[in-house]
């Protein structure tokens, strides 16, 4: 099977790993919207006693929250280094997570159905071929379960703000961390849902704003957003 991954992107994560846990690093911004999310994924799910698949879990931010509600949580990814961050974390937390190195393709053919509850957060816009990590997000939740995704829209607005503003202006991000092209419109991660057999529930925007250097929820998706899915029963 060819690996759905852009070993050039795989690469940025490892370079950067050993500064995953450090709030005020390049991952400030996954520490800030974390617990934004976490209530977000939390409310639609409910999440202590399930089992939970977060895809792309890098240094295991959402892992170790939702492990932290009371989720039994694996985590994959094809970082080592970002894995290896994860489970060291894990000493310091007290937090139980199964890390593996792992592509969703590949787990999907070993454990399909297996998971009440899947995530993808920020990974979408980092792999070759977004469609088919949705199609094996799809064939790792049981049917009636919940997949949840996030990454960035494709327009003027989301290159100025997530590219222009984000790395180059503030200096939140590193440069080259995102690239445009990838990019996918709230419109064609929908398709890619139905075509796989999610459901798309409610769409949700997640904005920053530079003035009070905070971010909330709502309904505007122009620039990054989230959506919750379910597996047809
Ligand atoms: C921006 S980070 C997001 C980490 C985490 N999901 C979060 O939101 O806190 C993107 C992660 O996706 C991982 N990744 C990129 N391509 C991947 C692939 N094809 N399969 C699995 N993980 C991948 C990277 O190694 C990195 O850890």
């Amino acid at each position: 099977m060819n690996t759905n991954a852009d070993p050039a992107e795989l690469q940025k994560f490892s370079d950067l790993a050993h500064r995953w846990w450090d709030p005020t690093s390049e991952f400030k911004p996954l520490h800030e919207i974390n617990p934004l999310r976490l209530r977000w994924i939390d409310g639609h799910a409910d999440l202590a006693g399930k089992r939970v698949l977060d895809i792309g879990c890098g240094g295991g931010i959402l892992s170790e929250s939702m492990a932290a509600l009371g989720a039994q949580v694996t985590g994959i990814d094809l970082s080592d280094k970002a894995l290896g961050v994860a489970r060291l974390h894990l000493f310091e937390s007290g937090n139980k997570v199964d890390y593996q190195h792992c592509s969703a393709e590949e787990f999907a053919s070993r454990h399909p159905g297996e998971f009440d509850v899947v995530t993808c957060m920020e990974m979408l816009e980092h792999v070759p071929d977004p469609a088919s990590t949705v199609a094996a997000c799809a064939g790792l939740v049981r049917p009636g379960g919940q997949v949840f995704f996030s990454t960035l829209n494709r327009n003027f607005k989301s290159y100025l703000l997530a590219v222009v503003g984000a790395e180059y202006i503030l200096n939140l991000l590193p440069r080259g961390t995102h690239e445009y092209a990838k990019f996918i419109k709230p419109s064609e991660l929908a398709r890619y849902c139905r075509n796989a057999g999610l459901e798309s529930a409610e769409l949700l925007g997640m904005s920053y704003n530079p003035l009070t250097q905070t971010y909330s929820l709502g309904q505007d998706t122009s620039v990054n957003y989230m959506l919750q899915t379910r597996r047809e029963a």
